[in-house]
Parts: structure tokens; C-alpha cells; sequence
């Protein structure tokens, strides 16, 4: 295992002209030895491109890769000792699972009795044991893609194993399963993992701390707490959350606030920086309440959806939509009615030029 420090960027193209040229812009990122991290953004964002400098099978266009403080930018991905989990299984057909599993052991020379100790090891993790002597041909693409999983994480002398989106074959339900399974692997065999997916859940559920990227930067990282309760940027707040947070524009105003236009009287000891800024609440947090108290706007109702296990209250503050998960038991206003949304409080961020600064 190692400590891996990245300071590059990266430009796929010739001679970039600006920051849009670059899949990824000068960043400085440490991945901690034995952490279980998630590269975690939307599609273009630069996640493949870090993963691949991270292997090997990518050169930066300027700066160093280091694992364990030695540098390694021009290192193959062998030289590094790296295991990677790909979208598709890589899997051999002829072989049986078990001879799959032990693969990347028998090429390392490692003595028979270690190689059937840790292949069990992992096939037991995967819920395989029952198929090891089965042939991988006719297998279904789900199974084969844990035999991949079963192949990355076998080898425990590596640097770290990288995952780029590994569950996307994986059927819903065998997904939900896999994701924990695969943070429990992490919790007993203390392997560095480099997860990349643009699936938040699977972001949330199995890694300790999260990457979020978007064009090409790192907008923070972070546990899945912080990024939940103090989103850095308002990017992190849209993406993670389901739905994201509310972001409206809001204003000091003489010991007021104009929030999306409206003086809303500020609760007690808070205070607003001056200038303009946005104002961050997730929809968990936002309350009916009377219109008129201090943090309560105005709204008016437009939508009330019955999501299973809460209802998502959609109301209309000037020109803003603003969302509110209540639990099954509120009694909730009809469209077009009038309430009130308590959204300034202790969970109330304060974002200025996107950028978290309360
Ligand atoms: N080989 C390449 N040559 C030129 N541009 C590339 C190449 N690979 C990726 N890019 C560009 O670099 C940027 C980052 O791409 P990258 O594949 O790293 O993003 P990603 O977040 O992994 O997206 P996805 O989830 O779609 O794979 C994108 O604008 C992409 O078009």
C-alpha cells in the first residue's frame, strides 16, 4: 500500500490555449494510505483522466505523480503495482472462477498454499465460494464483474486498487450489495481504493472521503457528512442530495436580509456578511412555518409529490423554486396555498461567488 501525492494538470491537447483545454487544472491531491476515496462528478469532468494518471496508463502534461514521496509520473502501471477494476469484466473464459481469482497471485509466484488461502479469502467476501470450480464462459455479466472485483482485490501487496465505475453492469439489487460489500472488503483488507463513479450513492455508501470534481477541479473533498452539511461550493450542493439544496440570492439589509427580494427578518445572533450572496439550505432542513418570523419567506405551494417514505414539498419564492422533504405525518398545504419556509437557521450556508464562507 501506499500514500499517493498527486501536483499536476493535465491538457489533452497540443499547445492549450486556456483553462477550458484542460480535462484537468493544476491540482495538489493526497490519497492516504489505506483510505477508501471516490472520485465522484459528472460525466466529462476529468474523473477517467486522474484515474489514469493515478495508473499509469496516462503521462501528465505538467507535474508529478509520487507514491510514497518517490516519484512515479513515467512509471508503467506495472513498475507501479497497481490493480485495476474496469466497467467491463476482464475475465478469462477457459479458466474456472477459482483459477481466475488466483491469476494475478500465480503470476507473482506465490506459493500454492497462500494463493488457495487468499483466493477463498476473497471468494468468500464475494459470495463465489460456491463457484469456484465452476468455468467463468456462460457466466452472466454480473457474475464475471465480480470475478474482476474478486481479481482486482486478491493481491495484497499492491499500491492500490482503482475502480472505474465497476458496478455499472451490475444489476440494481446485486449494486446495493456489492457497494457495501465492497466497504466492508475495504474495512478487513485495508487496501488503498480509488473509486470513480458519477453515481452519488455509490460515492456516499462506500467511500470515507469523497472527490467531487466538476470541468476539470477538485471542488472538495470531503466525508460524506461534510459534503451533505457544508457543501464547499454551491456545485457540491446541486450535486450531492437528492433532491440538492436550495440555493437562493440573499442580501444584508439593514440588520435584515432581502432573500430572493423579500426582507425576511434575520433569527436571533445571526449575522449576514454584506454584498450579495447566495444562501444554501437542504430541502431536509427546510420547515413550513407562519410567514412573518424571523428566517421564515414567503412561498407559495406548487407541487406536493408522496415519494414513499416523505413527501417533497416544491413552492415558489419569487422567481425561485424551493424544496422541502417532510416526513408522512405533516398535513401539507395544497398547490397555490400560502406558507412560509423556515430556511435560515443553524443549517443555513452562506456562498459568495459560489464559494462557501459561513
Ligand atoms: N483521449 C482524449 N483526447 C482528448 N480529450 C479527451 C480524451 N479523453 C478525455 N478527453 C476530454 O477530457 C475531459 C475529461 O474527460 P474524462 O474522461 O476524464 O471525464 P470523466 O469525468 O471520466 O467522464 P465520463 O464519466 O464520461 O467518463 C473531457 O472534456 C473529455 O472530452
Amino acid at each position: 500500500m501506499a500514500r499517493i501525492d498527486l501536483d499536476l494538470s493535465h491538457s489533452y491537447a497540443a499547445h492549450p490555449q486556456g483553462d477550458e483545454d484542460y480535462a484537468l487544472l493544476p491540482l495538489k491531491m493526497t490519497f492516504r494510505d489505506g483510505g477508501a476515496y471516490a472520485l465522484l462528478g459528472p460525466s466529462g469532468c476529468g474523473k477517467t483522466t486522474m484515474l489514469n494518471i493515478i495508473s499509469g496508463l496516462l503521462v501528465p502534461s505538467q507535474g508529478s505523480v509520487r507514491f510514497d514521496g518517490a516519484d512515479k509520473t513515467r512509471d508503467t502501471p506495472q513498475q507501479r503495482n497497481i490493480a485495476q477494476v474496469f466497467q467491463f469484466p476482464v475475465v478469462y473464459d477457459t479458466m474456472t472462477v477459482g483459477e481466475n481469482l488466483a491469476f494475478p497471485l500465480r503470476n507473482r509466484k506465490i506459493p500454492a498454499a497462500q494463493i488457495k488461502a487468499r483466493v477463498g479469502q476473497i471468494a468468500e467476501m464475494l459470495e463465489l465460494s460456491h463457484q469456484l470450480d465452476q468455468r467463468a464462459a456462460g457466466l452472466p455479466a454480473d457474475a464475471k464483474q465480480k470475478i474482476s472485483l474478486g481479481r482486482g482485490l486478491v493481491r495484497s501487496d499492491v499500491s492500490a486498487v482503482l475502480f472505474d465505475e465497476p458496478l455499472t453492469v451490475i444489476d440494481p439489487q446485486l449494486k446495493w450489495q456489492l457497494r457495501r460489500k465492497l466497504k466492508q472488503i475495504h474495512h478487513e483488507l485495508k487496501l488503498t481504493l480509488i473509486y470513480v463513479t458519477h453515481d452519488q450513492v455509490e460515492a456516499l455508501t462506500f467511500a470515507e472521503e469523497i472527490m467531487v470534481m466538476s470541468r476539470g477541479k477538485v471542488v472538495q473533498v470531503g466525508t460524506p457528512e461534510a459534503l451533505f452539511e457544508r457543501p464547499a461550493h454551491t456545485f457540491v450542493g446541486h450535486f450531492i442530495g437528492s433532491p440538492g439544496m436550495n440555493i437562493l440570492p440573499i442580501e444584508a439589509a439593514g440588520g435584515m436580509a432581502l432573500l430572493g427580494g423579500q426582507p425576511v427578518a434575520l433569527p436571533a445572533g445571526m449575522q449576514l456578511a454584506a454584498g450579495q450572496l447566495k444562501l444554501g439550505i437542504r430541502p431536509e432542513y427546510t420547515r413550513l412555518a407562519a410567514p412573518g418570523q424571523p428566517g421564515v419567506v414567503a412561498a407559495t405551494v406548487e407541487k406536493v409529490q408522496n415519494v414513499g417514505t416523505y413527501q417533497l414539498l416544491t413552492a415558489r419564492v419569487g422567481q425561485h423554486l424551493v424544496r422541502a422533504r417532510l416526513g408522512l405525518e405533516h398535513d401539507l398545504p395544497e398547490h397555490g396555498a400560502a406558507t412560509g419556509l423556515a430556511v435560515l437557521g443553524p443549517h443555513s450556508c452562506f456562498y459568495r461567488n459560489e464559494e462557501l464562507i459561513a
